[in-house]
């Protein structure tokens, strides 16, 4: 058996690593994570480094700067994907839905309508991270195939009245996740199929990332991280600049934290050394397929031109 001290640090470095992995998920750099949480980036170095002993006072801190609970925040040998959608939707349902769900899953009575219906398919979703090509190639691929192309951080700008930036400075990631749900499904209740390009931290949120997966075609647009950069800083974006290491190191760690999320997707596009035009042609091909397949039940063009 361990000794009980290597327990401890193996402990230790296992929580900062989930810090690491948790902080990665929503998008937020150390210094980021310091200024909202009030601890020093340095203390938050250590301890994901797994050598800072963490009051838990401190970690429900960063737990309320992450939006993410506590919980998620601790080592656990968890290891199914739907488990956190299964308790987000148990801790927001009633008490009615609640006996319900617990039947179901007990193996008594058995399920209603509700919850054999299958999904309804609303078109053709992108998620992946920043200069991906979401809204490049979302946009092209909207006006190939002729539907419309929503942008989902456009939305909620234009339902909240204020910018993605503002909305965060004000009410954080929490208020901006909370609002990114109501938009998709506001989005849901429309009709038509449509070509969505999403906000690269989406997959953060179980529930969220859980609806797209089920209501769209889902499609990772993968690129190296050195692409991605590359690609924001051609968009004008200067700022990661500032310190090109800490920035290029701060990107990996997102991308890393993110992959087994992104990976849940049902099709991956590499983008990796191609131009705009070759990925535009991958994708409208790689979705022929999935329109042919959904044709019949919704009148769709039967194949992509
Ligand atoms: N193979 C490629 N596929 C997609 N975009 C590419 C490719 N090569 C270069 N680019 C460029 O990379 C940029 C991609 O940016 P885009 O805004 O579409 O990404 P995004 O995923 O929507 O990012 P964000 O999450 O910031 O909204 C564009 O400027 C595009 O011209
Ligand atoms: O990758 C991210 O974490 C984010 C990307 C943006 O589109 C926004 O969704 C938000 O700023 C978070
Ligand atoms: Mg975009």
């Amino acid at each position: 058996m361990a000794e009980p001290d290597d327990t401890d640090a193996g402990f230790l470095l296992d929580l900062g690593q989930h810090v690491r992995t948790m902080r990665g998920r929503r998008g937020m750099s150390r210094k980021v994570l310091a200024k909202v949480s009030g601890i020093s980036e340095r203390y938050i170095a250590q301890l994901e480094s797994g050598k800072g002993n963490v009051s838990i006072m401190l970690l429900r801190r960063i737990s309320g700067a992450l939006a993410t609970p506590l919980e998620d925040l601790l080592p656990s040998q968890e290891t199914s994907a739907d488990w956190p959608v299964i308790r987000d939707l148990v801790r927001r349902a009633t008490p009615v839905q609640i006996a319900y769900a617990k039947d179901v899953l007990a193996g008594l009575g058995s399920p209603g309508d509700g919850a054999r219906r299958e999904a309804t398919f609303h078109g053709i979703a992108l998620i992946g991270l920043r200069g991906a090509g979401k809204s490049t190639l979302g946009k092209m691929l909207a006006d190939s195939i002729g539907w419309s192309f929503v942008e989902l951080n456009r939305e909620i700008e234009r339902q909240n009245g204020l910018s993605v930036s503002e909305i965060i400075a004000l009410y954080g990631q929490e208020g901006f996740r909370r609002m990114e749900q109501t938009a998709l499904t506001r989005l849901l209740a429309r009709g038509a199929p449509v070509v969505l390009a999403t906000g690269g931290g989406i997959v953060s949120e179980p529930i969220t990332f859980d609806q797209i997966l089920k209501s769209f075609y889902t499609i990772w647009l993968k690129a190296e991280p050195e692409e991605h950069m590359a690609r924001v800083r051609g968009q004008g974006d200067l700022r990661p600049m500032a310190d090109d290491r800490a920035a290029m190191q701060e990107l990996r760690t997102i991308l890393q934290s993110r992959e087994p999320l992104y990976a849940r997707a049902a099709g991956v596009l590499d983008t990796a050394g191609l131009s705009v035009d070759a990925a535009a042609r991958r994708l409208v091909a790689m979705v022929a397929p999935v329109l042919s397949r959904e044709a019949g039940a919704f009148g769709l063009r039967e194949e992509a031109p």
